[in-house]
This record gives C-alpha cells, sequence and structure tokens, in this order.
C-alpha cells in the first residue's frame, strides 16, 4: 500500500481552528528541527513519501478579502518547501519527498535545474507535484492580471513538460563527466545538448545547467481530477492524488483514469492512485473518538470556507448557509468543487454541511478509532475505490501522525501492507526505483521518450 504524509509549511494546512487547541504546536511550521524529527519518525513508520503541498498566492476569495484566511493561519504564511528538502533528505535513508511546483509562476528552466539539483543532493527521492494553480492572488504578484482558463493552462503545461523532459531527459548525457587529467576534460562537450524548444509558450535553447540526477526525472505526482486534469495526469503522472468524500465519489475517478490509461496503451501498473484520508488513531475506537469530539470543539468553519472559495474562486460569503452547493462553471479548482456536487448526485450539499465537513480534513473523509479500526477503513477504500494507497492527514500535526505510527503502521505491517521495499536491500533506493522497480521514466512513457533525442551544440 502506498503511504504518503500529507503536509505543507503552513500553519494551518487543511483543518481549520485547531492552532488552538492545547496539544497544538503551531510554530512548528516553520522550525527545522521539527521537520527533522517528522520526518525521521514518518520514514521509520514506513510512509513512502512526505508530500508537500505548496500555494504562492492567499486566499483572498472569501469576503473578498485575505483577512480570514490571514487570521485563521489558513496555508499562510505559506514557507517554500523546496528549502527545506535537502535537510529532510541529510536525516532520512529512504523515504521520498513529494515536493509541490507551480508550471505557473516558476520558468520551466529554473524549475528543472531545482528538481535536478534536489535529485542529486535527496539520492534520487525526490518528485515533483505538478500544479497549475487556482490563485488568481498569486498571478497578481508575478506581474500577470489573471490566471489562463482552466483547460488552457494544461495546455500549456502540456508544452511546460516538453521543456523539462527535454532538460533532463534529452540535454546531459549521464556520463558526460568524464574528469580526464590528460586531455583536460572534465566535462565531454559532445555529451552536452542543447533541447532547442520552440513552442506557443515557451522558448529554451538550454543545455540544462544540471548533469541529471540518479532519477533524470524526479517522479511525478498530480493531483487534478477534472476531465482535462486526468487527461494531463494520464499522459505525464506516475502518481495520481485524489481527494473525495467516499469511497464511490472516489471510484468514479479511478474508473476515468483507468480507462484513459487503458485507451493510451498504458499499463495500470505504472500508475499509483492515491486518495487523501484524515486518520485520528489512538489506543481504543472510544479514545480516538473522544480526541474527535475534542478537536471538533475547535474548528473554525469561516476559515473552511474560506479555504474553499480560495480553491473554486467562489465567494461563499454570499450564500445562506441552507443553499445548496451547485455545479457551475468555474476556473479555479475543478475537481473541489465536483466532489460534492456531479461526483455526488445522491447528496445536496448545503453550505453549513460544506463548512462542517470541511472543517476537518477538508476535501477528504475523516478515519476515527483504533489501529484495526483504521486499518479495516483503509482496506475498505481500496476495495471499494480502486486506489493504491493514501496520502495520510493529520487534524493536530504533531500528536495524528505519531499516533498513526504507534497505532495504525504496526496493523498495517502485520496485514502484510508495508515495507516489502524497505526490506530488499539489493533493490534501487531512489524513489521511483522503490515504487516501480526502475530508476527512470520507463522508455514508452512520455517523458522517458525523450531520451536518446540528441542534439549537438
Ligand atoms: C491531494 C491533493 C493535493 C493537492 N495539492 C496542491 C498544491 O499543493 N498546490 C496546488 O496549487 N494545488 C494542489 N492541488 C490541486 C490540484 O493540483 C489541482 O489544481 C486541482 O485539483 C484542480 O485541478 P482540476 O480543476 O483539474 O481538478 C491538490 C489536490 C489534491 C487532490
Amino acid at each position: 500500500m502506498f503511504l504518503s504524509a500529507l503536509d505543507m509549511l503552513v500553519p494551518t494546512h487543511q483543518t481549520s481552528g485547531l492552532w488552538r487547541h492545547p496539544e497544538a504546536q503551531h510554530a512548528q511550521y516553520s522550525d527545522l528541527h521539527f521537520w527533522k524529527k517528522h520526518a525521521a519518525m514518518l520514514e521509520e513508520a514506513g510512509f513512502d513519501t512526505m508530500f508537500f503541498a505548496d500555494v504562492s498566492g492567499l486566499y483572498d476569495v472569501y469576503e473578498g478579502t485575505g483577512t480570514t484566511a490571514i487570521r485563521a493561519g489558513m496555508q499562510y504564511p505559506a514557507l517554500d518547501p523546496l528549502l527545506l528538502i535537502s535537510a529532510l533528505a541529510a536525516e532520512t535513508s529512504t523515504i521520498g519527498f513529494g515536493v509541490t511546483a507551480n508550471v505557473s509562476y516558476l520558468p520551466p528552466y529554473l524549475l528543472a535545474r531545482t528538481f535536478a539539483t534536489l535529485d542529486h543532493l535527496t539520492n534520487g527521492r525526490v518528485g515533483w507535484n505538478i500544479v497549475t494553480g487556482y490563485q488568481r492572488s498569486a498571478l497578481r504578484n508575478l506581474g500577470g492580471e489573471d490566471l489562463l482558463p482552466h483547460d488552457q493552462r494544461y495546455d500549456r503545461a502540456d508544452e511546460y513538460m516538453e521543456v523539462v523532459y527535454g532538460l533532463w531527459e534529452a540535454s546531459v548525457e549521464p556520463d558526460a563527466i568524464i574528469g580526464d587529467v590528460t586531455s583536460n576534460t572534465y566535462i565531454d562537450p559532445k555529451k552536452v545538448h542543447p533541447i532547442d524548444h520552440s513552442g506557443d509558450w515557451f522558448t529554451v535553447p538550454g543545455p540544462a545547467l544540471v548533469t541529471p540526477g540518479p532519477q533524470r526525472t524526479p517522479l511525478l505526482f498530480q493531483a487534478g481530477s477534472s476531465p482535462r486534469g486526468i487527461e494531463f495526469a494520464v499522459k505525464h503522472a506516475e502518481a495520481l492524488f485524489f481527494s473525495g468524500t467516499s469511497p464511490d465519489n472516489v471510484r468514479q475517478l479511478v474508473d476515468q483514469v483507468e480507462q484513459q490509461l487503458q485507451a493510451a496503451r498504458r499499463r495500470r501498473e505504472t500508475a499509483r492512485l492515491i486518495t487523501s484520508v484524515t486518520v485520528i488513531a489512538a489506543q481504543t475506537d472510544e479514545a480516538a473518538y473522544q480526541r474527535y469530539r475534542d478537536y471538533s470543539q475547535y474548528v473554525d468553519q469561516d476559515a473552511a470556507l474560506a479555504l474553499f472559495a480560495g480553491w473554486t474562486g467562489l465567494d461563499l460569503s454570499k450564500y445562506q448557509p441552507d443553499d445548496v452547493l451547485q455545479e457551475v462553471h468555474i476556473e479555479g479548482n475543478r475537481s473541489a468543487l465536483q466532489s460534492f456536487t456531479s461526483m455526488d448526485p445522491d447528496r445536496a450539499w448545503t453550505i453549513a454541511d460544506l463548512a462542517a465537513y470541511m472543517s476537518i480534513g477538508a476535501r477528504g473523509p475523516v478515519i476515527v478509532g483504533s489501529g484495526k479500526t483504521v486499518v479495516d477503513e483503509l482496506e475498505r477504500w481500496v476495495r471499494e475505490a480502486g486506489v493504491d494507497g493514501f496520502n495520510i492527514d493529520y487534524a493536530l500535526r504533531g500528536p495524528d501522525m505519531t499516533a498513526f505510527a504507534q497505532f495504525v503502521t504496526p496493523e498495517l505491517r502485520a496485514r502484510g501492507h508495508l515495507g516489502a521495499a524497505l526490506q530488499d536491500e539489493a533493490h534501487s533506493q531512489t524513489l521511483r526505483g522503490r515504487i516501480f522497480g526502475t530508476d527512470w521514466l520507463p522508455q514508452d512513457s512520455t517523458g522517458g521518450a525523450y531520451r536518446g533525442s540528441k542534439r549537438s551544440l
């Protein structure tokens, strides 16, 4: 079972208001010592990856201002997760690091350099969560006016991928460094190639600034599940993240992905389908429910609505609590809206329902119980939704993940769901190697096909 620990370098990621809980250590998000200990604990507990979300703007749609998000520490302040990864790599040896970086804000040449650098420094343990963004607030601060229309963002992202594949797969040959003292040649210039990319959105001659790391292309994650988002994911992603309120809800996405994989002649085993769940675990079911009830006293529903408003672009402050959320055309995060509308056709979600649901764990379910109860429920999700694993979210950052390690992973291990790859010492220790058994993108993947398409300087 693929196990990822979801987090973000912010005081409040998805569960709102709990920074006020007596056990909360809300300053942890900017504390390197906390992250180092946390990474080591998650690795020991058998997690495949830490997964860092990121946004580059303020959630300022709710009431037309960012006040609620700022007050609540709702994904604000947001530190840059890319800068944390080397320190965590030094503290760990097998866990991977999925990091979000946005193609709408960072030029592909620089993003390719940053991830190639991290691939070297982590010894091949970095992954990239490819996002196109949904916040106007971010773009306004980067010299832009407005987001591109939803589907066009993915068109541009497709071309972005051509550029980075060129830089990672086709620019510098892995054996370019020859270090030949006799001929005074550190790098063989014949093995360094321009990419000469010139397209609708980008002109990048190359060559890449960094030699390929152990994975060349970092493991590719993607989480958009609108129809265009799924099309993009099937073309590029190796780990696909979903979020949905029920196994039926997520099953619809899994079915769409599986059909499209088949249509693209891509084998199902080349993708890992992962859904988000918030877990509140304890020694017994009763103790876990006690924690859940305790947490519920602290939630901040306005902050939850500010998050949803920022995702979708819908200012929910203008609705009445009894108004039913409708599927409308939006240019923001379509899968967030569809989770509570078209993907859940048997239920009419009011704004009050949404606020209550979103307050703990945002779009995903909350699983509460002992290790046995939690693993029973995770197994049910695997059976009914058809997913390969989970992005584990928390309500309280430190205590809930520690409880997961203490109560849930021993049960997962006992049932044979964890740890096989880690015990195989002969196995490659890159992230892709551990998940798929191969360090580089397969040659028949979209990115792998770029390998060997060399040009001369
Ligand atoms: C588990 C998960 C994590 C995500 N993390 C981020 C993130 O860190 N930054 C971001 O901009 N979008 C993030 N998203 C949003 C998606 O990348 C995407 O923008 C969103 O689902 C809208 O895409 P769609 O309209 O194609 O559905 C995440 C989504 C999911 C399900």
